[in-house]
């Protein structure tokens, strides 16, 4: 059977370096493709020359359906119209397998997803690839790959070719994070289904399971320079639908590999086919690592990073990883993402450099490469970011590109100068619905804990022939180094181990990973810890073309080469990361999202503690609040009362002030008649008496007089006592009280001189005055204290517009009412002056006739006899014989004598009917007193007018009337 498999072409290819250990003759999958029939012995040994279609000669006999159970193929087939459908069958079963019996052994453990371990044998060379066809399970080709396989190679055999389409491009091309796809649904309706199959084949494909499926190898045919993608006629010929490239020049081969794109191929369909499921497995919690091997300028950073037009593997992965967050509401994720390069053999980190080319990282820390027995091997201090949106995502790697080293080459006139890493690592784990943030760590811990997986996309450097400049030259060393050391490593790879149960080459010795930081830092997916996907890129150029005549062929057979080796040599044995419970999984602290939910757990309790705490000095403040207002709201009214007070006191000590002053007044009075007789006390008694008597002497009524006294007794009255009303009207209503000891003395020794009655009545004006003034004063300030306390204050002129405080205002009417009245006594006392001046100067010609007449005493008994027999009165005539003179003179001492008995007749009226009231009591010499029970009410100091008039009467009804004068004749 192996003598008639084709020969690989190995020995004339051969590795690129002579360090690439040669491949081994049965790993040779160049002609043996995905398919999945044994490769008949007929085969030719050689591969054909020149661009040819694979032949059907070469393809394996197809294999039979299964079982009936499965799906026919016409089901399958059937769905051709449906592009999607057919899209996706492929991408799950086209990939080739390895083949067994390559010299791996058998003791490996199953793939994840695998029922079993593999039960390949080893396989001579001639053997090499028929076992394909059986479609390995793998992680990364679906789960029911077994009978899909079978009905695709079934399809196969019917034209020789698998005739697909190309995917209907669902993917919006933008270069944000727009890009939508409906793979994902649909795949996820092909899991379902091939669920059930995996459930009904599984002992079948036990045997057949091994970690190869869980590596994907493409390669990816950059369209010309020149434009020009034909090949015809030229030595390298592509079929996509087969995955198979063949090289008809001086090694002539046929390369089969998972995936082969050719130049009408996008991004999106490469990124579909060796990407997409990679990613939604990572998402599930394995690791996963995609990258881009080359030579330079084939497309490596094109197909990781791609245009804005096309995007590329990088930002359609993450489009994806945001899907599956979106799809899958029953985990919460955590995405951090890093970014390094490793430039001349030193990594730097791409997210903590400044952007922009050529600047230089020296200020930089270095970063080291640490290995841990749970995150492998990593780098370290490398900064992680986390991010919540694809925009996000794609800017953090966006401004890591900035930072990247890139120059123009000779290929290239962007030339990557660094292998270039990002790496996002996914944290997710189980929501628990209605899990509340419990106070205790485990309370909150959903039961799965936390699963941390990790998706490293890597744009490596592309390796190069020789570079014009010392640095590029340098560059380019290190750069060939590495991947020298990578394909080593690839070469050496087996399943071997060594006897402390680390991989080890077929010899047993340790695999060289430390030779450069690259394989350092793959380490742990070339050893089978991850998912991984290699996109090998080449560019083949047309008979005649630059890339031809620059000896591109034989970089591009190294690159082949490389491919296969990974292919053959890769083995994953990728787990789902074990979810870690609390903080301890993957690296301690590195399970963010525990972290974060313990951080936000310790928040929340931060938060609530700052409410309570909050609220409660809301509340205490509120009480403050209430206590100062309150206190605020005491001081102002006690300022205010204090005011009230201070305008009662200024009103109190006014009218204090105007008692004394009336008391003053009066007391004046008593003092200036005392002062002047010693016996008479009272100006208005004294004026009565004066008026009395004037009146008798000058008018014959007397009335007036009596009128005017009371009216001043009145005032008097009106100022030193509460009611005046009643007294005002003097003789109306007389409280009279006279003692019957009455100590004063008639008017004739208590008289003051008219002229000290002017003074005492001038002074008791300027008493006035001055208390006028005072009152005024008074009013000032009540006014000033009142328009500063009110808002309103004064308005010009309207007066005072008291606001709060009507009080005032009234007192202030009330005092100018006052004033009015005080005014107008004034008023009265000025004309009482000029009557007193009328009555002082008729009592003096009534004293200078009263003179002459004492004269002639004899006159006086003659007018008594005259009394007895009256006659003619006499005339006052100055000029009349004294004779006569003197009769006028005692008639008008009789008349006087007259008035003196009516009015005394009057006031006897008037005491009479006091008495008869109850109001007064006779004395028993005829004096009168205020009944006991009016004494109470009244004031111990009888009125002054009423004292006057119980002085007049008594005065003029005990007093002997005088004798007649007596005219002598
Ligand atoms: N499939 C493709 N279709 C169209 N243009 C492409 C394709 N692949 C690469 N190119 C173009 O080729 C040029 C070089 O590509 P790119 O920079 O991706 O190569 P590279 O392999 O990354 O090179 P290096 O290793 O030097 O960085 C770019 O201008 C890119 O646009």
């Amino acid at each position: 059977m192996s003598a008639s498999l084709p020969r690989p072409s190995r020995p004339s290819i051969g590795p690129p370096t002579v360090a690439l250990p040669a491949l081994p003759i049965g790993k040779t999958r160049k002609s043996t493709g995905g398919l999945s029939v044994p490769i008949s012995r007929s085969m030719p040994t050689t591969p054909k020359t020149g661009l040819r279609a694979p032949s059907t000669t070469l393809l394996p006999p197809a294999t039979p359906a299964p079982t009936t159970a499965l799906p026919t193929p016409r089901a399958v087939s059937g769905i051709n119209t449906a592009g999607r459908t057919i899209r996706k069958t492929v991408s799950i079963n086209s990939f080739p397998q390895p083949p067994r019996g390559e010299g791996r052994v058998s003791s490996l453990p199953p793939s994840p997803l695998s029922a079993g371990a593999s039960s390949r044998k080893a396989k001579t060379p001639t053997t090499p690839t028929y076992q394909f066809s059986n479609g390995t399970p793998s992680l990364l080709n679906g789960t029911g790959e077994g009978k899909l396989v079978a009905r695709l190679t079934g399809a196969r055999n019917s034209d020789g070719l698998i005739s697909v389409s190309s995917p209907p491009q669902s993917r919006s091309s933008s270069a944000q994070d727009s890009y939508s796809t409906s793979a994902t649904q649909y795949e996820d309706l092909v899991d379902v289904a091939q669920q059930k199959l995996d459930a009904s084949a599984s002992g079948k494909r036990a045997s057949k399971l091994d970690g190869k499926g869980n590596v994907i190898v493409s390669v990816r045919v950059r369209p010309d320079a020149a434009g020009s993608d034909k090949t015809e006629g030229g030595e390298w010929m592509m079929d996509g639908k087969k995955s198979l490239i063949s090289y008809q020049g001086k090694e002539a081969g046929d390369y089969y590999y998972d995936n082969v794109f050719t130049t009408n191929d996008d991004n999106s369909r490469v990124y579909d086919h060796s990407a997409k499921r990679l990613v939604r497995r990572v998402m599930e919690g394995y690791h996963g690592t995609v990258f881009a091997y080359g030579m330079t300028g084939t497309g490596k950073t094109f197909s990781m990073q791609g245009t804005a037009s096309s995007p590329g593997v990088i930002p359609l992965a993450i489009t994806d990883i945001f899907s599956y967050i979106r799809e899958t509401p029953s985990r919460e994720f955590l995405l951090r993402v890093s970014y390094l390069e490793i430039y001349n053999e030193k990594i730097h980190d791409l997210l903590s450099m400044p952007t922009g080319n050529g600047i230089g990282p020296s200020q930089m820390e270095e970063i080291k490469l640490r290995e841990d027995s749970k995150r492998g091997v990593y780098a370290s201090p490398l900064k992680e970011e986390i991010v919540q949106s694809p925009t996000q995502l794609l800017r953090v790697i966006a401004r890591g590109d900035q930072a990247r080293r890139t120059a123009s080459t000779q290929f290239n006139a962007r030339s990557s100068r660094s292998h270039a890493v990002v790496q996002i690592v996914v944290e997710s784990r189980e929501r628990v619905p209605g899990n509340p943030a419990g106070d205790s760590k485990r309370q909150g811990l959903p039961p799965g804990g936390v699963r941390v997986s990790t998706l490293s996309l890597i744009d490596l450097a592309g390796s190069e022939k020789a570079a014009e400049t010392k640095e590029r030259r340098q560059e380019g060393s290190h750069i060939n180094k590495s991947l020298l050391t990578l394909g080593t490593v690839i070469a050496k790879l087996s399943d071997s181990k060594d006897k402390d149960g680390k991989p080890a080459d077929k010899d047993g010795k340790h695999l060289p990973y430390r030779d450069s930081k690259l394989t350092r830092l793959l380490q742990g997916a070339l050893s089978g810890n991850s998912l991984v996907s290699i996109l090998c890129t080449i560019q083949i150029g047309s008979a005649g073309s630059v890339a031809t005549a620059n000896s591109h062929t034989t970089e591009t057979l190294n690159t082949l080469k490389f491919a296969s080796r990974a292919k053959n040599n890769i083995v994953s044995h990728a787990k789902k990361a074990e979810e870690a419970l609390g903080s301890g999984g993957d690296g301690g602290a590195r399970v963010l999202l525990e972290r974060y939910r313990m951080e936000i757990q310790e928040l929340r309790k931060e938060l609530d503690t700052q409410a309570k705490n909050n609220t409660k000095k809301e509340t205490e403040g509120e009480k403050d609040r209430d206590e100062e207002e309150e206190k605020a709201r005491e001081k102002k009214a006690v300022e205010r009362h204090e005011e009230q007070m201070l305008e009662m006191q200024l009103a109190r000590t006014a009218l204090k002030e105007r008692i004394d002053h009336l008391n003053r007044l009066i007391l004046s009075s008593k003092s200036r008649g005392v002062n002047a007789s010693g016996s008479f006390s009272s100006l208005g008694i004294r004026y009565s008496q004066t008026s009395v008597r004037s009146s008798m002497a000058t008018s014959n009524g007397g009335r007036p007089v009596l009128e005017r006294t009371a009216s001043l007794t009145s005032t008097a009255s009106t100022i030193g006592r509460k009611s005046s009303s009643h007294r005002s009207s003097g003789v109306a209503e007389p409280p009279v009280a006279v003692e019957d000891d009455d100590s004063l003395g008639e008017f004739g020794d208590g008289t003051a001189s008219v002229a000290a009655q002017n003074r005492a009545l001038q002074a008791d004006l300027a008493d006035k005055n001055r208390y006028i003034q005072t009152l005024e004063k008074r009013l000032l300030q009540a006014r000033r204290a009142s328009s500063s306390r009110t808002s309103v204050g004064l308005t010009s002129g309207k007066g005072i517009m008291v606001g709060e405080d009507h009080s005032v205002s009234a007192l202030i009417k009330e005092k100018d009412a006052e004033i009015t009245e005080l005014r107008a006594r004034l008023d009265d006392k000025d004309k009482m002056l000029a009557a007193l001046r009328s009555a002082a100067r008729s009592r003096d010609n009534a004293d200078r006739v009263e003179s002459r007449a004492d004269a002639r005493t004899e006159s006086v008994r003659a007018s008594q006899i005259l009394d007895s027999n009256p006659g003619p009165p006499p005339t006052a005539n100055p000029g009349s014989p004294p004779t006569a003179q003197m009769a006028r003179q005692g008639f008008n001492i009789r008349k006087q004598a007259k008035s003196d008995d009516e009015m005394s007749k009057m006031l006897d009226e008037m005491i009479q009917d006091r008495i008869e009231a109850g109001h007064i009591i006779r004395g028993n010499r005829g004096s009168v007193r205020v009944a006991p029970d009016r004494k109470e009410s009244s004031s111990s100091e009888p009125p002054i007018q009423l004292q006057l008039l119980s002085r007049q009467r008594t005065s003029v009804a005990a007093e002997p009337p005088k004798p007649p004068v007596v005219l002598e004749v």
